[in-house]
C-alpha cells in the first residue's frame, strides 16, 4: 500500500501514531507537511509533494479545511481511479471533496478524534466507498477505534461536534471539577490529579460495564446520600442535558456554516 498523508498535525500524527501502533509498516507512509520537522521513525516526511508520481493507494487529507482549495493542485496527480481518499477536514462535504478530486476512485469523510493515537477514537465514515475501498477503509479504521458508516451524510455535522469535538467538552468538565474542587479547598495540582483518576475510571467502569451510564449513575447514589445531592444540582431543570445538548448544537451548526463555507471557497477558485 502507498499512503500519501497530507497535514500531520494533531489529528494527522493521533491516526498515523494509531496506524504505526495497529502494525502499519512505516515504509507505506509518506508524510507531506511543510511545517513538520519530524516524522516517527520509518515514515518518510517530505515539505512538499513530489513533483512526479502518479496515483497512489490512499490519500489522507489531514490539514485544515480552509488549506484545500490551496492544497488540492499539488495532490490531484496523486488521485487516480484506483485511489482512496480520505478526508477529516471538518464541513467539508462530498460534493466538494467530489469536485476537488474527480478522478478519485473513492471519497471518504472521517470524522475521528485524537483518541485514535491509542486506538479508542470514534469515527464516522460517510462516503461513496465499495468493494475493495470499503475493505481498505476498514481496515485502515480498525487500529484507531470503533468505527460506525453512516448512511446519511448530514449526520457528519452532528458526529464532528460529539466523536471529533466531544473530547474537549469532556476536558471542560474534568477541567471545571477540579476549578469546583479547588475553589471548594484542595490544591490545584491534588484536584486536577484526583478529578483525572475519577473520570478515567469512571470512563473505563462504563465502558465494561452491562449497565447504561444513566443506571450507573443511579447506582451510585443512595438514597438520601452525597451523590443524590450532587446529582439534584445537575439535573435542576434539565439544566445538564439542556448544556450537553446546547453544546453539540452549537459544534454542529458551526460544521454546518463550516460547510457554506467550503462551498464557498472552492466557488470562488
Ligand atoms: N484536532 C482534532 O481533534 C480534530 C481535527 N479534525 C480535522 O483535522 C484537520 C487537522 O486539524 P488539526 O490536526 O487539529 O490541525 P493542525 O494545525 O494540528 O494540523 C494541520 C497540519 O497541516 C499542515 N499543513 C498546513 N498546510 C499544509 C499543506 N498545504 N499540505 C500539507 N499539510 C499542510 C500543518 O503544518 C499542520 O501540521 C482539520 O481539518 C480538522 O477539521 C477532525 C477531527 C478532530
Ligand atoms: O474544532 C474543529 O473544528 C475540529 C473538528 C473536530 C475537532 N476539531
Amino acid at each position: 500500500m502507498q499512503f500519501l498523508q497530507f497535514g500531520c498535525g494533531n489529528m494527522g500524527g493521533a491516526m498515523l501514531a494509531g496506524w504505526l501502533a495497529g502494525g502499519f509498516d512505516p515504509a507505506a507512509f509518506t508524510v507531506i507537511d511543510p511545517y513538520l520537522d519530524t516524522a516517527p521513525e520509518g515514515v518518510a516526511l517530505l515539505k512538499a509533494a513530489p513533483e512526479q508520481g502518479g496515483p497512489v493507494d490512499v490519500v489522507l487529507l489531514g490539514f485544515k479545511p480552509q488549506q484545500l482549495p490551496a492544497s488540492a493542485p499539488a495532490i490531484v496527480p496523486f488521485v487516480g481511479q484506483n485511489t482512496l481518499v480520505l478526508s477529516v477536514l471538518a464541513g467539508v462535504d462530498l460534493a466538494t471533496l467530489k469536485a476537488t478530486f474527480p478522478a478519485a476512485g473513492a471519497v471518504v469523510r472521517v470524522m475521528p478524534n485524537l483518541s485514535a493515537a491509542l486506538g479508542k477514537s470514534p469515527i464516522a465514515l460517510c462516503g461513496d466507498a465499495t468493494g475493495a475501498f470499503r475493505d481498505t477503509t476498514d481496515a485502515l479504521m480498525a487500529p484507531l477505534g470503533q468505527s460506525e458508516w453512516l448512511d446519511d451524510e448530514a449526520i457528519m455535522d452532528l458526529m464532528t461536534a460529539l466523536a471529533g469535538s466531544g473530547p474537549a467538552f469532556v476536558y471542560r468538565f474534568i477541567d471545571a471539577l477540579a476549578t469546583g474542587a479547588t475553589a471548594l479547598g484542595l490544591p490545584r495540582a491534588q484536584a486536577d490529579r484526583l478529578a483525572l483518576a475519577m473520570v478515567e475510571g469512571a470512563a473505563a467502569l462504563a465502558a465494561a460495564s452491562p449497565h447504561a451510564p444513566a443506571e450507573l449513575a443511579r447506582r451510585v447514589a443512595s438514597p438520601g446520600g452525597t451523590t443524590q445531592a450532587g446529582l439534584d444540582v445537575l439535573d435542576a431543570d434539565g439544566r445538564i442535558n439542556a448544556l450537553a445538548e446546547d453544546t453539540l448544537r452549537a459544534a454542529r451548526d458551526r460544521s454546518i456554516a463550516m460547510m457554506a463555507e467550503a462551498k464557498a471557497r472552492a466557488a470562488a477558485g
